[in-house]
């Protein structure tokens, strides 16, 4: 996809944006769970990242909850299925989502030329929900050929996207930046043809300049944490592959968006998918944190091995070179590339049990609304007070149904604009 053309009638880009985990908190990024969330079944919960099968009625309520919670404290809440319609309302768009929809090596070219016909008359709002909800064998009214036949009426011509819920993978903002990032597990990966559209065609991100995206290596937004102006947790598991820190740190390099990127290893394990399941900011000094990981966890600082050089001398981002510290524990690493005289921690209670409990079920993904005001799930009483010891005000919200997908308030958010910290 080319660069953005820049359209007078936009906000500027710079408008938006986010340099920290905790600036007062200003617009996000929702998506309310719908249809997609239906495809569900215990048949195919595991390849599509769910725990459970969700009551969807109660999981939105849940979410309307704490899209509510946002709004009452002035926050502007954008759904990403709103984004995507208006998107879709330009001709270019549609054709892209459609072609990039169509891709896949198990439609042939019967079902493949039928399917865009089809989707080609689809409204916006139509077109939205084939691109969330997916398109099952036995809905299609056309197309009828082998691979009909061959299929199994509940195969997916089209796969629904119930992740989309976690909108903080998909895409994340440092500085007035958009890094469209690039998914690694097969169920996700079309969510960042969706965002990359957004941000690209919608009139409102309009010239917003990108970086990363989905073609790339991998990294997911996740495992990136803004742990203040300039400074970047980068988790590398799961998900994002070492090589994806590596593009990453060059990429933000080049585009001046921060000096230090610490590359934080994580177990390669569902419990710990991201880094933001077991540390998240929730002050512009404290993290809340998996006490279980507490003394074991490690990063690599990566800064610019030509610091002196002025950006315009700079080249490529392909062309920098990069100098990796030596492993040491995070927390100190943290405090030193963001200058203050400690990180403080905050942990999810001491009895092991009860913090591998409230870990599993979210208890370090909080979502900060200002420096000591979070988002944080209810059930997880123990961190939940240990953090309002800890001087933060925790904003209660439900989520027995959209904790299934084993995500929390952080995951379920992508901050589009938070205030600079004061200096
Ligand atoms: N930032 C996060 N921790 N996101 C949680 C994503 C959960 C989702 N089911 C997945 O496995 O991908």
């Amino acid at each position: 996809m080319t660069e953005p053309v820049a359209d007078p009638a936009a906000p500027p880009a710079a408008t938006y944006g986010a340099d920290s985990e905790v600036g007062r908190l200003r617009t996000v990024v929702l998506h309310r769970p719908g249809p997609e969330l239906k495809r569900l079944t215990p048949r195919n919960n595991d390849k599509l990242l769910f725990d459970g099968i969700p009551w969807v009625a109660r999981a939105q309520e849940e979410h309307d909850a704490f899209a509510e919670a946002l709004r009452d404290r002035d926050v502007e809440v954008l759904y990403l299925t709103q984004l995507l319609t208006e998107t879709l309302e330009q001709e270019s768009a549609r054709n892209h989502a459609i072609n990039a929809a169509l891709t896949g090596l198990h439609l042939g070219d019967t079902m493949r030329g039928y399917l865009a016909g089809f989707l080609r008359d689809a409204s916006p709002a139509e077109l939205t929900e084939y691109l969330t909800a997916g398109i099952r064998n036995d809905e299609v009214r056309g197309g009828f050929g082998l691979v009909t036949s061959l299929l199994a009426s509940d195969d997916f011509l089209v796969d629904p996207l119930p992740n989309l819920l976690f909108t903080r993978d998909s895409s994340v903002w440092v500085r007035d930046r958009v890094a469209i990032t690039s998914l690694s597990m097969p169920a996700r990966k079309r969510e960042t043809q969706l965002t990359e559209l957004i941000y690209t065609e919608h009139p409102r991100f309009r010239g917003t300049r990108r970086i990363h995206g989905w073609h790339s290596e991998h990294v997911e937004g996740g495992d990136v944490l803004l742990l203040a102006p300039g400074v970047i947790a980068v988790g590398v598991g799961e998900r994002t592959t070492p090589a994806g820190v590596e593009r990453f740190a060059r990429q933000v390099f080049h585009a001046d968006l921060a000096h230090t990127v610490l590359a934080v290893p994580i177990a390669q394990e569902r419990a710990t998918m991201h880094l933001d399941t077991v540390c998240t900011m929730v002050d512009v000094d404290k993290i809340v944190m998996y006490p279980n990981v507490a003394d074991s966890l490690t990063a690599y600082a990566v800064t610019l091995d030509d610091a002196g050089t002025s950006r315009t001398e700079r080249g490529d981002a392909g062309d920098l070179s990069l100098r990796v510290a030596e492993a040491e524990p995070f927390l100190a690493a943290a405090a030193r590339a963001m200058g203050i005289d400690a990180l403080h921690q905050i942990d999810t209670g001491l009895d092991p049990v009860t913090a591998e409990r409230e870990q599993w079920d979210d208890g370090n993904n909080t979502l900060a609304l200002a420096p000591r005001v979070a988002v944080a799930y209810e059930r997880n009483v123990e961190t939940n007070d240990r953090l309002e010891a800890a001087g933060i005000e925790v904003v209660r919200i439900a989520g027995s149904e959209l904790g299934s997908g084993r995500g929390g308030p952080r995951c379920m958010s992508c901050p589009v604009t938070r205030d600079p910290l004061p200096v």
